[in-house]
């Protein structure tokens, strides 16, 4: 399958001084490059507007130009591209259209959603700003979770206990239409605190045919904690890519992140923890017997979380933190244990 790959891997990418750059060079009105007097080819254009993106600071400009491109012309990458195709001459309308979107690009707005879809595992998914544009380690999240579902089904799991999945801030619907696409006999539910994502989710999930098993509710639990747990049934597995970002570091954020996504679904608070904590005291109660939690999370923060885990919630164990390919910690996996009978039994945060 013709894949394409996001080139920023991190959420968090100091980029100041291309910011300022940006700002020296005056292009905050984006006005629209003149077009071509005569007719071109779709390599030409790929070149012309890669030099025009590193003109004007924009980052991955060759990359933005031939997604931008190959898109126009019906296809993912410019490499899947005949050569044929790409040396005839563009008519003048997709001539015009390349200009429109590469226009939008300038504004630093990123290519997924200036071509209103992008690749998630084997799915392609509708994106919309503000909605979060999934990224690649999540992929690493989604894999994680599918090995440990697909082994527990090898080793006959009853059929009282049939896979459920509650995913926390759904965003696009990337990790839960993932593993629906993947595993036939799971159902999920899937909430986010964004009426955009919300409904970017149900459109995905409608578009993907998994509208069936999907059940998708405009919640924050922070919030709404008693909704969500009077919603639902408990579930064998709770995800999420939660916003896990130190506030402090939201600032030095790159262009196309700070003007176009969400901050909600970025801004983890101080700590980069507080929706973290949340997800975590609830989930003894939204977990059956020895469900467990897969999150991802910033480097930072598995020995943080198993330090506030062991002290303030009960029925809830840290099993172990996981590393993305690049070798960091990113993914923390926790699970529910019983309770001996006592007065606090089940009841998730401590007093
Ligand atoms: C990092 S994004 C992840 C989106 C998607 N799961 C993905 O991986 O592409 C975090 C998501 O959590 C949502 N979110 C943030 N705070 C929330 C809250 N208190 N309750 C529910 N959802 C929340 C945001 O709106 C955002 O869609």
């Amino acid at each position: 399958m013709v894949k394409r790959k996001r080139f920023t891997t991190t959420k968090q990418v100091n980029n100041i001084l291309q910011e300022v750059l940006w700002k020296s060079q005056a292009v905050r009105t984006c006005s629209a490059p003149a077009l071509p007097a005569g007719r071109i080819t779709p390599l030409q254009a790929v070149k012309l507007w890669k030099r025009r993106f590193e003109e004007r600071g924009v980052t991955e400009p060759e990359q933005s130009s031939q997604y931008i491109i190959a898109h126009l012309l019906g296809a993912k990458t410019i490499e899947s591209l005949e050569q044929e195709r790409l040396t005839e001459f563009l008519s003048r309308e997709q001539t015009e259209q390349i200009w429109k979107l590469c226009t939008t690009r300038l504004s630093r707005m990123p290519v997924q959603y200036v071509i209103e879809e992008w690749d998630f595992r084997d799915l392609t998914l509708k994106m919309r700003p503000p909605v979060f544009i999934p990224r690649p380690e999540t992929e690493e999240l989604v894999e994680l979770v599918l090995n440990d579902l697909q082994m527990k089904t090898e080793m006959g799991v009853p059929a009282e206990t049939e896979p459920t999945c509650l995913e926390v801030g759904c965003g696009s619907g990337a990790i839960s239409l993932s593993l629906l696409k993947s595993l036939p006999q799971l159902k999920g539910v899937a909430l986010d605190q964004s009426q955009d994502a919300v409904d970017l989710t149900r459109e995905n999930a409608l578009r993907l045919g998994l509208e069936d098993r999907l059940e998708i509710h405009h919640i924050d639990v922070m919030k709404d904690a008693e909704t969500l747990l009077s919603l639902i049934r408990p579930v064998t597995t709770l995800v999420s890519n939660p916003p896990y970002l130190f506030s402090e570091d939201m600032a030095s954020l790159e262009p196309e992140i700070l003007r176009f996504e969400d901050p909600a679904a970025l801004d983890g608070g101080e700590d980069g923890l507080k929706v973290i904590k949340q997800i975590l005291t609830l989930a003894p109660q939204i977990l059956s017997s020895y469900g467990r939690a897969y999150l991802e999370v910033d480097p930072r923060h598995p020995p943080l979380i198993r330090q506030w885990v062991e002290g303030n919630v009960d029925g809830l164990q840290f099993k172990e933190a996981r590393h993305d390919i690049t070798g960091r910690p990113r993914f923390c996996i926790l699970q529910k244990e019983e309770v001996k009978q006592g007065p606090q039994a089940g009841s998730g945060l401590r007093n």
